[in-house]
């Protein structure tokens, strides 16, 4: 027998009624909304949604279908999705697989038909919103938060040796840069994006020590992106500081948290997050405002910032958060937002640029 009906009940008290795109499930996690309009397939395998049931806020999903291409990640790691109206005959020259498919290979919780507007607007109202899938709309969600371990489930477990064969290195000449990827729940673009500018690319696990670092001999080192609170790996800010002492050093969205939580900084909770890939940015070293793509829940507390040691390098124009840090003197740059897109606009993808070129800089002066 076919189950159609499910319900998603919130902690608010709330329970909205939808049917299930695939099997049923009792999933938990903690509600978020996601306002792209496209993306969908990037945003689903994107690690940093673990332990988290995404709404999408644009109505229809899954129209031009499913990719080899556009996966963020091997597996799906969130929680569940919630969808207003799904399509099921995707029409694009790319696509191999319909969001039915997809749902059902990965076993992925999600509930179709849901009032995606008035839902956006209970997890706006409250906040910090934990949500169950249930058969039964008396049901309550028991979780209080998303694990504090959640990284752990989707950092690689062992070393990746990736070379690039792009030989658009402007290292030629002595040899190809070689960056270190620290693997907190990384975006595939953002290996793409390093092998893209000529950049051999080691991913290791979260938790590796310095020592081990040390021994591949990295150029510089990337913080990726990740799920949960940013405190949750407070035990790392020593080995996280030590790592931008001794290398040139970009950190992503987490990256960037931690980065600042190693230097003395504090984190705090956004009302209800930014994701999405239109929020404005202005980049307050040349006054430039550019639309990046977004997906945090916490953010860097600027007064916590020691601006004797680090520049605050980028605002958010909506909301005036900390969007990126520089150092004054050291070539350690932190962006809160995805400069490799995936999905939306690549405008700052020159973050990768300003980074490599970093690394160009340390190896001109190694072999001065
Ligand atoms: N995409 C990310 O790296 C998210 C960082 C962190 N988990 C947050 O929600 O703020």
């Amino acid at each position: 027998m076919v189950l159609e009906k499910g319900y998603l009940v919130l902690s608010t008290g709330d329970a909205l009624e939808g049917k299930w795109l695939g099997a049923s499930s009792s999933v938990e996690g903690e509600m978020v909304f996601n306002t792209a309009m496209t993306g969908y397939q990037e945003v689903m395998t994107d690690p940093s949604y673990a332990g988290q049931i995404v709404t999408m806020t644009y109505p229809l999903i899954g129209n031009y279908g499913i990719n080899d291409i556009d996966f963020e990640s091997g597996e799906p790691a969130l929680s569940g999705l919630i969808i207003s109206s799904p399509c099921y005959k995707p029409d694009h020259y790319q696509a191999n697989s319909s969001i039915r498919e997809i749902v059902d290979k990965f076993h992925i919780p999600t509930l179709y038909d849901i009032d995606t507007r008035a839902l956006t607007r209970i997890i706006r109202e409250n906040g910090e919103v934990y949500g169950k899938f249930s058969m039964s709309k008396e049901d309550k969600p028991k979780k209080a938060k998303v694990d504090a371990k959640i990284v752990d489930q989707v950092s690689v477990k062992k070393m990746i040796r990736l070379r690039t064969s792009s030989n658009q290195s402007h290292l030629t000449e002595f040899s190809k840069a070689h960056v270190v990827l620290v693997d907190f729940g990384y975006k595939h673009s953002i290996r793409h994006a390093l092998m893209e500018l000529g950049c051999d690319v080691t991913i290791v696990p979260y938790n590796t020590s310095v020592e081990v670092i040390k021994g591949l001999e990295p150029d510089g080192i990337v913080l990726s992106n990740g799920p949960g609170d940013p405190k949750d790996l407070d035990y790392l800010k020593h080995s996280i500081k030590k790592l931008t002492e001794l290398y040139p050093t970009l950190g992503i969205c987490l990256g960037h948290q931690l980065v600042a939580i190693a230097h003395g900084g504090e984190t705090t909770r956004l009302p209800y997050g930014h994701r999405g890939s239109n929020h404005p940015v202005k980049d307050l070293t040349t006054g430039k405002v550019w639309i990046t793509t977004q997906n945090h829940g916490y953010v860097v507390d600027m007064d916590s910032i020691d601006e004797q040691e680090w520049q605050i390098s980028h605002i958010n124009v909506n909301d005036r958060s900390v969007e990126g840090l520089m150092h004054r003197e050291k070539p350690i740059l932190t962006v809160q937002f995805h400069p490799e897109a995936h999905p939306g606009p690549i405008d700052t993808h020159l973050i990768f640029q300003d980074f490599f070129n970093r690394l160009v800089r340390k190896g001109e002066k190694q072999h001065a």
